[in-house]
C-alpha cells in the first residue's frame, strides 16, 4: 500500500487529463468523495476566463483556480507560482499537511508538456514528484475525438493510467473498438473504466476491431472560449430552448458548453458537450473550500472553433427582445 506521506518529504503530483468534456471533474469529484488521494491540494486549471468546475469540487482540503490559460502553455507560470505558493504554506507552521496536489488539467491541456515544467524547474523537482498521470476518455466522443483532434492523441499517449468513461448506454461494440485502439496507442498504460466515478466494468469482445486513425496535422485551428452573459429575462426555458437550437446547428463546432444560470431554485450548472445537453444541477450555495471565488451568475462559457461572437450576440439579442 502506498505511503500518505512521501518519505523524503516531496509531494506528490498527480496529473489529470482529458479532452473537453471527457468527464474530469465528475470523477475527480467522486475520488475526492472517497478521499482516495489522501489529504490533497487541488489545482483546477481551465482554459477560459471564467472558472466553473471549482464550484463542484469541494472535498479537497484546498482548492485554487488557474483560469484563464492552459498550464501547458500560457498559463505555465501560474502553474508554477501556484505550485511554489503550495510549498510556502506547507513550510509554514500554520500549513496543514499535504500528501500531494490534484491538477485538474484543462480540456484543452497537454500533460506531457506539465510534467516537463516540473521536470525542468530546479526548485519544483526538489519539492515535487509527478506520481500520475491519469487521463481520461468519454466513451461517447472518444473516437471522434482520435479521429480529429491530434490533442486528444497527445494526451492518450501521455498517460499512465487511462480512464473510459461515459461506458454505460454507449454501444458495447464502440466501446470495445475505443478500449483496443487506445492499447495501440498507447500500449503501456493501465486501461480501466468508470461511470460518474464509479469503477465500471470494461466490456470485451475478441472479433472486433479497433478504430484505424488517419495522420492529423500537429496543428490545427485553436479551440477558443467564448463568454456570453445572460439575462434574467429570458428565463431558464428561453436558454435552454436557445442553446438546444444553437447547438443542433453548430453542435460539430461547439464542443463544450459550461454556464451558471439564477432559477427559481437556485443557481444552476447547465453544461453540454457537443450536442448532448445534461440536465441542469443545482449547485451549493457557496462552493467548499473555494479561495474566495466570485459567485458569478448567469452566463454561459462555449468552448469550439469558428463560432462567430457577433452572431452569437445577435441571436441571444434577439431572444431576449423577443421576450
Ligand atoms: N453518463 C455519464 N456522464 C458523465 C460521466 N462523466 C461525466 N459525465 C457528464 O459529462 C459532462 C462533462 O463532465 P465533466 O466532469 O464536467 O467533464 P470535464 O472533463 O471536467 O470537462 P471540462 O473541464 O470542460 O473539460 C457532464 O455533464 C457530466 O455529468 C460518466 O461517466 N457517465
Amino acid at each position: 500500500m502506498t505511503e500518505v506521506y512521501r518519505r523524503d518529504g516531496r509531494l506528490r503530483l498527480t496529473i489529470i487529463g482529458g479532452f473537453l468534456g471527457s468527464g474530469k471533474s465528475t470523477w475527480l469529484r467522486h475520488q475526492l468523495h472517497e478521499r482516495s488521494f489522501g489529504p490533497v491540494c487541488l489545482l483546477v486549471n481551465e482554459a477560459a476566463e471564467t472558472s466553473i468546475d471549482d464550484l463542484l469540487l469541494g472535498g479537497a482540503e484546498q482548492v485554487k483556480v488557474l483560469a484563464g490559460g492552459c498550464a501547458c502553455c500560457e498559463g505555465r507560470n501560474a502553474l508554477v507560482a501556484a505550485l511554489l505558493r503550495i510549498c510556502e504554506k506547507q513550510d509554514s507552521t500554520d500549513g496543514q499537511r499535504l500528501s500531494g496536489v490534484l491538477l485538474e488539467t484543462s480540456g484543452l491541456a497537454d500533460p506531457t508538456a506539465i510534467a516537463k515544467t516540473l521536470l525542468t524547474d530546479p526548485v519544483l523537482t526538489r519539492r515535487f514528484v509527478v506520481d500520475e498521470v491519469i487521463v481520461l476518455m468519454d466513451a461517447i466522443n472518444g473516437p471522434l475525438q482520435l479521429a480529429q483532434e491530434y490533442l486528444g492523441r497527445r494526451q492518450i499517449e501521455a498517460a499512465e493510467r487511462i480512464i473510459v468513461t461515459k461506458i454505460h448506454g454507449t454501444p458495447t461494440d464502440q466501446v470495445v473498438r475505443l478500449v483496443k485502439t487506445l492499447r495501440i496507442l498507447n500500449p503501456a498504460a493501465e486501461i480501466e473504466g468508470a461511470e460518474l466515478g464509479v469503477p465500471w466494468q470494461l466490456p470485451s469482445d475478441a472479433a472486433v476491431r479497433p478504430y484505424e486513425l488517419p495522420a492529423l496535422p500537429a496543428f490545427s485551428e485553436p479551440i477558443q472560449s467564448y463568454r456570453l452573459d445572460v439575462s434574467r429575462e429570458a428565463g431558464w426555458t428561453g436558454l435552454s430552448v436557445w442553446l438546444s437550437a444553437l447547438l443542433a446547428a453548430r453542435g460539430d463546432q461547439i464542443v463544450r458548453v459550461k454556464g451558471v444560470v439564477e432559477s427559481p431554485a437556485g443557481r444552476l450548472l447547465l453544461q453540454s458537450v457537443h450536442r448532448a445537453v445534461q440536465p441542469p444541477e443545482i449547485l451549493p450555495a457557496v462552493p467548499a473550500n473555494s479561495d474566495g471565488a466570485k459567485l458569478e451568475s448567469n452566463f454561459i462559457v462555449l468552448l469550439g472553433r469558428g463560432i462567430d461572437e457577433k452572431t452569437l450576440n445577435r441571436s441571444w439579442s434577439k431572444l431576449v427582445e423577443a421576450k
